[in-house]
């Protein structure tokens, strides 16, 4: 349950969190901020936007990070504790003003890769118009003044930086070539005719190496500029644009966006219009779509009031055509974003159908570990509001510059290996391009 507090006298420590640490949060309205990437660290870029509109991170006051089968439920505790203990101070109101974490979580409960939840010093955010600053600082709950002398006073807007020269990189199959995808892929069909599992996402992985000291904000520029309509993110080097909407809850509304079932864009106006077409009425991809909606009015349902959901649409990305559906419901438990994110993952859109059988042949048939790739990230706010992507169309660059980029397809009975493979080339351009 989320019982939205911003300011708490008394902090409790948690198991998840032994010292809570208290934030002072200060959030005061700029002049409007047309881009918001110049501002951010080149090597430690924290970003969240659509459209133009967004949050933009710098710093860390606070890092928290989760491992395991429970580490969404454990951050949606360790956030209530932390969003509680917080003296926020808020005059914009905006989704993203105020106090707000940034967030990606490791796809697989055995992942080694860590989820986290990272308050950045500085936010500098924009919807609609209208821009914000907000400034973090930390307290030790125990301690009797704030570490670093408390909040800063509302001042200047930190200064955009030069970006670092070009670089081009080269993408390399990583541990599951195309051929092998393609085996794999067979496999799966062999394993659904055989009644062992009736959908499986099934992806594959690209490598590269970065320059050291590379600017990662002009990748961020490409995809955001490329993939206006997508979420643009980065978060502790994990990066993308991606089209899927996890959950969003806002003022008590919660909507989703899935997608599932993908075709080519066509070469002209009209090849492009019956790609479209022959999607929308494919029994194949109709039935690998109506997977993924049923996993997410399913998980959704007991937290929500008046959830519906509309027919199924063709989405246009640059790249390729989804098929889409918009879900949407009141929220009727208090329940958190990060909470509603803990019931919806992972959905069929990105594991399969049934759940734990898909999940046992990704498993067995991917050699590598998806870290936080088709896994949410997004954001959460001191009221347990919050955006969170499904991140797809993402690449997790290391501490020493190694790129992994990731792309998949949901495989149903009818699903050919080599219209598979192709699919994971078109999903692959966004990172492929903003890279290369
Ligand atoms: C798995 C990915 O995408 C997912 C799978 C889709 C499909 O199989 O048609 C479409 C959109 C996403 O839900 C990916 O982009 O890597």
């Amino acid at each position: 349950m989320w019982s939205p507090s911003v300011k708490s006298e008394f902090v409790t420590p948690t198991a998840a969190s032994p010292a809570v640490q208290a934030l002072t949060v200060e959030t005061t309205p700029l002049d409007d901020v047309r881009q918001l990437i110049p501002f951010l660290d080149p090597r430690h870029p924290l970003l969240w936007l659509r459209r133009g509109d967004g949050i933009a991170g710098v710093g860390e006051a606070v890092r928290l990070e989760f491992t395991g089968p429970t580490r969404v439920t454990d951050a949606a505790d360790a956030w209530r504790t932390l969003a509680a203990a917080a003296t926020v101070t808020d005059p914009v109101r905006l989704p993203g003003s105020g106090l707000v974490a940034f967030g990606s979580f490791a796809f697989a409960d055995e992942s080694e890769q860590a989820s986290v939840l990272i308050v950045p010093r500085v936010v500098i955010g924009r919807r609609a118009g209208r821009s914000w600053l907000t400034r973090v600082s930390v307290a030790d709950a125990s301690a009797e003044a704030p570490r670093d002398g408390g909040a800063a006073p509302a001042a200047a807007l930190p200064k955009p930086t030069a970006f670092g020269p070009e670089f081009r990189l080269t993408m390399a199959p990583g541990q599951l070539s195309a051929a092998g995808y393609g085996e794999a892929v067979a496999s799966v069909v062999a394993r659904i005719a055989a009644g062992e599992v009736g959908k499986v996402v099934l992806s594959r992985e690209l490598r590269a190496h970065l320059p050291a000291g590379a600017d990662v904000r002009r990748a961020l520029v490409e995809l955001a500029l490329g993939y206006s309509d997508c979420w643009t993110f980065a978060v502790d080097g994990f990066v993308g644009a991606s089209p899927e909407t996890l959950v969003r809850v806002t003022a008590g509304r919660v909507d989703a966006q899935v997608l599932a079932g993908t075709a080519a864009r066509g070469a002209n106006a009209e090849t492009d219009a019956r790609a479209a077409t022959t999607l929308s009425a494919s029994s194949k991809d109709r039935a690998e779509h109506a997977f993924a909606v049923d996993s997410v009015l399913e998980s959704l349902r007991p937290h929500t009031r008046a959830l519906e959901s509309s027919a199924p649409f063709t989405l246009k990305l640059p790249n390729l055509w989804h098929l889409a559906t918009d879900v949407v419901g009141t929220l009727a438990d208090g329940s958190s974003a990060l909470d509603l994110v803990a019931a919806l993952h992972p959905t069929a859109a990105v594991a399969g159908t049934p759940r734990a059988a898909a999940l046992a042949v990704i498993r067995e048939l991917e050699p590598f570990d998806r870290g936080r790739y088709a896994g949410p990230t997004g954001w959460i706010g001191a009221d347990g509001s919050g955006e969170w992507a499904v991140a797809l169309r993402s690449a997790q660059i290391a501490p020493d510059g190694d790129l992994t980029a990731y792309a998949g397809g949901g495989i149903v009975a009818d699903s050919d290996p080599v219209l598979e493979v192709a699919e994971t080339t078109m999903k692959f351009r966004p990172i492929v391009e903003a890279f290369g």
